[in-house]
Parts: C-alpha cells; structure tokens; sequence
C-alpha cells in the first residue's frame, strides 16, 4: 500500500487552497483577524516632540551651576506653550505635553529646586533628554505591518495610535463539520452496548473556529449511504468553503465515506499518508470546496486537523508561514525508534536548569484522548528514526496558538 509522505501531502493541500477577498473591518472587531493590505501609519508618532516626563523644558546650554531660570509658562498633555523659551528661560511640563520651541531637553522635576518663579538644576543636561522626537515611533506613510500579520492585541494598539479606524482583513471560509459513525450518539447520552460518545466534532469546532467566519456542525450520521449522501448535500448547497468529516475512513466494509463523496462529485486529490496517528486521511475538492475526511479515531482526528487543516486555514488567511512557527528544542528524555511512518508524538514542554525541554508522551494509541489532552506539543519523529537520547535536538509543532 503505497503512503503519501506528510510533506507532499501538506504541499498538494496547499496548493489547492483559494487567496482570501479581503474585507474592511472596524478595529474592535479585528482582534485574531490577517491583514489582507499593509497597514500603513496615518501620522508621525508622536506628532510633535514630547516630554517624556513632568519637570522642565529647558535650553540645554543654559544649565551654568549657581544660575538658576526663569519658569515663564507651562506645557500640558493637550495644550502646549505657545511662545518661545529663550536665554534664561524655561517652561513647566508634564508627560505627554509638546516641547515648547527653543527648548532642547527636559529635565525631571525630582532634579530641580524651585524658588517661587526661579528653578535652579544641579547638572546639564545633553540636549534631547527626556524628550520623544516628532516621528520617533512611526513616520506618516510608513508601512507599519504587511498583508499576512496576524492582528494580536499589541498589534491593534499600534493600529489605532497610528490612526486607522478601520483595516482591510482577509475574508474568513466557512467550515462545515460531520461525525460519521453508527455507534456514535452526543455527549450526555446513556449509552447502550457498542456505542461510543462522539467527541472529535467538540475538539474540531474550536480548533478551527478562529480560522472562520462561520462553522457549522452537522452532527453525527450513521454508516448509510443514503443517509451520508443526504447530509453531504446539505452541506454542499450551503456553499461551505470547506469540508471536514470523521470516521469511515479506513478500509471497513462501512468506510463509506470517500465512496460517497465521490459519488456527489468530490475529486480525491489522495488519499492516505505516511504517518501516525492519520494514516488514512483523505483530501479532495468539490468546485471551490475543500474536503477533508479525517480518520475516526479522535487522536488522529485532532492530530491530522492540526497537522494539515490549521496550515491550510493559515494559507487560506495569507499568513506568511502556513506551517506556523519552527520550534526545535532538546528532549527531557529519550525517544523510542520510530517505523515506517513519521510520528506526531504528544508531549509535554518543561523547564530543567533554566532550559526549555520538550517531554515525550509514552502514549500512542490513537483512541487514547486523555494523553492529547494532557499535551502541549507534538515532536515530529521522522520516518524510520532509530531513536533519540536525552538531550537531542527536535522539531516541535505547537498544539495552541493560531
Ligand atoms: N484493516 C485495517 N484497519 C484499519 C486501518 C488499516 O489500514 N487497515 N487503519 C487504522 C487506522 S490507522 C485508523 S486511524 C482507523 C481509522 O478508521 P476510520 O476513519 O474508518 O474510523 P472509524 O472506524 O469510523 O472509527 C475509528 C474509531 O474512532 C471512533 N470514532 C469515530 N468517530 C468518532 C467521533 N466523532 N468521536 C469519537 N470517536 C469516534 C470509533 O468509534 C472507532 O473506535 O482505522 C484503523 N483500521
Ligand atoms: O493512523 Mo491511525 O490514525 O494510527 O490510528
């Protein structure tokens, strides 16, 4: 049976993914969101000098021991001194406020020693101390972020000071998620003998659904062609973007799965790769939809969406790295020989002496969830590698995180 290897799998995918539209959002709104234009800065930051602290706008040259300077006015966050500072001169500030012209530096109030309107300082201070030059955070049509930058919180901050109400954002798919299986029934339900609470669709939704702007959950469908074909076609007039199934995707006589979809028009792009847990991932497209059908197990399930549907959604997006950030770090114990097919193993990430270690997860069954819960990370072990000690360096994909 021939495997596709995991990076050929992941490159088919991605080359079938669509460039989003891109969408004006107001800034509240786009916390999460992908830049589809450069973000670009509105005005100088800041748009004036500014006092970096409350004390006294001087002329730096003017500071002689035993002169003291005549405090003529004073500049507040939101209004500024009009006039000048000259010879002998010098101007009461505070944070934030605009340097008066003809003063080249500030000087904290906690180095000054006032008497009534005279303040003498003890030292000179070099000019531009304690002030924030017009433009020294941004310049007025500098390109603050390119297309393809996540918006975090301090992105959006910086957005905002640099005076962009709205930004252009790329346009989420909208995902549609099916359970496959007879013996599945919902959560809360008593079961009665073979069945099995089907989990993978609770896992699935809010993993992807950062990614989305809308993902619907189909539920669960027995191992009945007319019935899965049915529920596919629901799925298929509702213009969802992308598909995403578990279950009956292996080679049992009830792994209808793939049969019917391709009856329904899904072109199978491959199907099975080399790796465990997800052997038997599929992909295919359908017109503009992506399809996914995910293996049943729910370790598979969770692994393969992480290993190939998040870096789709990050293509999709137009995030610069689909594969998200390469994290390599050194194991807090050994690994054990690999086969054949490139393991996602779970594990946790540890400190030991001031180090990040990653620990592997003993555990490698694909129906065991409780471990995946416990994990922070997957460490990738290649194909056929014979085992590494303590110590070595490995390729880590992160379980959270967008
Ligand atoms: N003869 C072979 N048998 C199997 C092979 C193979 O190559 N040859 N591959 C194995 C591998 S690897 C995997 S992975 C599984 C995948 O099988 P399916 O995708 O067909 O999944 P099911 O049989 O439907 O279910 C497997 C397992 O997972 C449970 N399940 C299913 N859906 C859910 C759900 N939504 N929530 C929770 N649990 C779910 C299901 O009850 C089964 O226990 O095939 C191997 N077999
Ligand atoms: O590949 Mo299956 O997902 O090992 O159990």
């Amino acid at each position: 049976m021939s495997l596709l290897p995991v990076d050929e799998a992941l490159t088919r995918i991605l080359a079938r993914v669509p460039q989003a539209r891109g969408e004006t959002l107001a800034l509240a709104e786009a916390n999460g969101r992908v830049l589809a234009a450069p973000l670009i800065a509105g005005h100088n930051q800041p748009p004036f000098d500014a006092s970096a602290m409350d004390g006294y706008a001087v002329r730096a040259a003017d500071i002689v021991e035993g002169h003291a300077l005549e405090v003529i006015g004073v500049s507040q966050a939101g209004a500024g001194y009009e006039g000048a500072v000259g010879r002998g001169q010098c101007v009461r500030i505070f944070t934030g406020a605009p340097v008066p012209s003809g003063a080249d530096a500030v000087i904290m109030q906690e180095e000054a020693q006032v008497d009534g309107r005279l303040v003498r300082f003890s030292e000179r201070p070099r000019p531009g101390r304690s002030i924030r030059p017009l433009g020294n955070d941004f310049a007025a049509g500098q390109t603050l972020l390119p297309a393809g930058t996540l918006m975090t919180p301090f992105a959006l901050a910086m957005a905002a000071a640099a005076n962009n109400p709205a930004l252009i954002v790329a346009e989420r798919p909208r995902i549609a998620v099916l359970a496959t299986g007879d013996e599945l029934v919902l959560p809360g339900t008593p079961l009665a003998p073979g069945q099995i609470v089907a989990s993978n669709s609770y896992g699935l939704v809010p993993l992807l659904s950062p990614y989305a702007r809308e993902i619907s959950d189909y539920g669960i469908v027995g191992d009945d062609r007319a019935a899965l074909a049915t529920r596919l076609e629901a799925i298929f007039s509702s213009q969802a973007d992308m598909l995403v199934t578990t279950g009956g995707a292996s080679v049992g006589d009830r792994d209808i799965v793939q049969e019917v979809l391709t009856s329904l028009g899904v072109t199978v792009d491959f199907w099975r790769i080399n790796m465990r847990p997800g052997k038997p991932l599929m992909f295919g497209t359908r017109g503009k939809t992506l399809v996914f059908g995910l293996p049943g197990n729910p370790v598979s399930a969770m692994v393969t969406a992480s290993v190939f549907i998040k870096p789709a959604l990050r293509r999709w997006l137009g995030l610069a790295d689909p594969r998200g950030p390469a994290l390599r770090l050194p194991l807090a114990a050994p690994t054990p020989p690999n086969g054949a097919r490139r393991h996602f193993m779970r594990a946790n990430l540890t400190m030991f002496e001031d180090r990040s270690l990653v620990m592997p997860i003993s555990e490698t069954d694909s129906g065991h969830t409780s471990s995946l819960a416990k994990a922070d990370v997957l460490i990738v072990q290649s194909e056929n590698d014979p085992g590494q000690p303590a110590g070595a360096i490995v390729d880590v994909v992160l379980l959270a995180g967008f």
